[in-house]
């Protein structure tokens, strides 16, 4: 049988710059523009992606093959849209992305981690590479090879509805946590140029420096509004953490759907071509955010021919254009022909895509099997999970003095109060994009709450009592030893949680007021962020900021009852009032409630 003809760029032995070149040059404009786009799942099918030559897919916020879909039927639905790729005149392999932004969160049964500002509580890069190391092995386990993760925010007021996605205020925390790189694609070979994307092997994942660039700054705090900020501003704090993306081989960057001083960042050339990819040197491929073209335009999509020619012009690689694919490459075919949008440019935007493939192995194991599933919410990832939730945790107040603390709680107190809102609430102890874009409240997948984890850890003769939002007469007749009393912000994602009061929601004024009123308490906080807390203080005899902590609530209680001592440190100033805002360590008026970096310690207490 006549061997098939043989083509470099099938050839891995060939060094990648001559597999892009060749392939590039066999590549036809319609093929071309094909690989510059990603589309959503939900649209997306093998006849689709062979007629379109589409070049990646993706699951948007909570979009899944089915509710509570097995590894398996993920890897089923990632291989069939492979296949249709594979069947195209080149067999240009898909990459199928995903936001596993605290671990592989639209998974049923995945480990959930501490979203970032706990994970910046840590003060813990190494920690935050082996979450990394484990997000990547769960990713792999459904048979999808590129994270849209790590966010590099750094949030400058916590008015945003993002902030708890950002590992902190300070670019020095952020800069530490992109560790989170290597843990996902793995490390660098020590003969390996820096700053050239780099994926190790089947068991690690492309990831994403996102949102490129000043996400975190914008005005209030406003989602998708304008960083108002000078180059050396822009520059000193939410540029850094993408130098050291690069360096560490950062496989793609996502444009931040804000704008820098009244310019877009998809529309903005001097910062995506200019900076990144020229003085930045970075070599991967740029994406849009989710309709990041759309909304160049006020209103978004009012002239998409306009917006398609200014994003792809700015330097844009791969669009997101979940649904309207094809408005989208017709437009983009009817500007390159008339030579709105050069080839040249084209043909950068799909060398980079195709680096990121060749250099991952995609061309060579473009599909995948059932061997990595037993990696989904495995226990060892619970138990790094665990040590990730323990570490998060900050302690603000703990008695008036040393004599007075609560914490570490009595395991043998003969009885016990538990309420709140987040007491008994997987959802709500995980947060916003988990399982749903927005999140939801309620058992949602696997996990341990903090309920359950306190019945765990206290001696088995310790009643307790768990009440949601008890009265105080309640709690004054049951001459309970103490109560811990968990409460927060309810899940949520984006504009969905911009606050400009942020204050914490009722009922937990109210059950904090009920409970503390009337018997020594422990406050825990389950917020994406810094909230109104000092109207309540005098009354609460020890309180915690948890974050969102995940699905293993187990971690709250080690610290609480004392297997673990407290060592987390604030990611960001807590705030006496929202009048204050935006007010960020290094500031010269700087009068918080607790500072940048505070955070009490305790000693584990002898086995008891
Ligand atoms: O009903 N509404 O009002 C509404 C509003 C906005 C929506 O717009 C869309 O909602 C989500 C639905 O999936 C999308 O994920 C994105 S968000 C975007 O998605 C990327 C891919 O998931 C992530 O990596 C980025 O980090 C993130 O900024 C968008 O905002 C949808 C619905």
């Amino acid at each position: 049988i006549a061997n098939a003809e043989y083509m470099i760029y099938k050839d891995h032995k060939m060094p990648i710059n001559h597999r892009i070149k060749d392939l590039v040059n066999r590549m036809t404009l319609e093929e071309k523009i094909g690989q510059m786009t990603q589309i959503e799942r939900s649209v997306a099918s093998a006849e689709v992606m062979k007629k379109y030559y589409i070049g990646s897919v993706l699951s948007g916020g909570g979009s899944v093959p089915a509710p509570q879909a097995s590894p398996e039927a993920w890897v089923d639905m990632v291989n069939d849209f492979q296949n249709g790729s594979l069947s195209t005149r080149l067999g240009i392999p898909m990459i199928y992305g995903i936001d596993a932004v605290h671990g592989h969160n639209n998974v049923y049964n995945a480990t959930i981690f501490p979203h970032n500002i706990g994970l910046g509580a840590t003060r813990d890069p190494i920690l935050v590479k082996k979450i990394g190391a484990a997000t990547a092995l769960e990713v792999r386990a459904t048979g999808i090879p590129y994270v849209f993760a790590p966010c590099i925010a750094v949030c400058r007021d916590p008015r945003w509805g993002r902030c708890y996605e950002s590992y902190g205020e300070d670019p020095a925390i952020v800069q530490a946590m992109t560790e989170m790189v290597p843990g996902l694609q793995g490390d660098l070979p020590a003969n390996s140029r820096k700053g050239v994307p780099y994926v190790g092997g089947k068991e690690k994942v492309a990831a994403c420096a996102k949102h490129y660039v000043g996400d975190g700054g914008t005005t209030k705090g406003i989602n998708e509004n304008n960083t108002l900020i000078n180059r050396h501003g822009l520059l000193s704090i939410h540029m850094p953490a993408y130098y050291n993306t690069i360096i560490k081989g950062v496989s793609t960057v996502m444009v931040s759907y804000s704008s820098w001083n009244g310019v877009k960042m998809h529309a903005n050339r001097d910062l995506v071509t200019g900076f990144l990819k020229n003085t930045l040197r970075f070599r991967g491929f740029v994406i849009s955010d989710w309709e990041g073209l759309d909304r160049i335009t006020s209103p978004p999509h009012a002239n998409y021919t306009y917006s398609i020619l200014e994003g792809v012009n700015a330097g844009i690689d791969m669009l997101m254009i979940p649904y309207n694919y094809t408005e989208f490459i017709d437009g983009l075919t009817f500007l390159v022909k008339n030579n709105f949008i050069s080839m040249s440019r084209i043909d950068d935007a799909v060398k980079r895509i195709l680096r990121v493939k060749f250099m991952m192995g995609l061309f060579e194991t473009p599909l995948a099997d059932y061997s990595m599933t037993k990696y989904l919410g495995s226990q060892e990832h619970r138990e790094l999970a665990k040590e990730a939730v323990r570490k998060s945790l900050v302690l603000l107040k703990n008695g008036e003095s040393a004599d007075e603390a609560l914490i570490p709680l009595s395991k043998k107190a003969p009885k016990i109060l538990v309420a709140g809102t987040h007491a008994d609430n997987i959802g709500n102890q995980c947060g916003g994009w988990t399982m749903q874009w927005q999140g939801q409240t309620g058992n949602i997948t696997v996990g341990t709450t903090i309920l359950t984890a306190i019945k765990n850890t206290v001696d088995p003769k310790t009643e307790v009592v768990f009440s949601e939002n008890p009265d105080a007469g309640y709690v004054k007749s049951n001459k309970f030893s103490y109560a811990i009393v968990v409460v927060g912000e309810p899940p949520y994602s984006e504009t969905f949680g911009d606050s400009l009061n942020l204050t914490l929601p009722d009922p937990g004024p109210s059950i904090i007021t009920n409970v503390c009123g009337s018997v020594k308490c422990v406050v825990v906080l389950i917020t994406g962020r810094p909230v109104v807390i000092q109207p309540y203080l005098a009354e609460i005899n020890a309180l915690v900021a948890a974050w969102l902590p995940g699905t293993e609530g187990q971690g709250v209680a080690d610290v609480l009852f004392g297997d673990s001592g407290f060592t987390g440190k604030l990611p960001r100033t807590w705030f006496k009032s929202v009048d204050q805002l935006p007010m960020n360590v290094g500031d010269k008026h700087y009068d918080p409630l607790f500072p940048f970096g505070y955070g009490l310690t305790t000693e584990p207490t002898k086995a008891n």
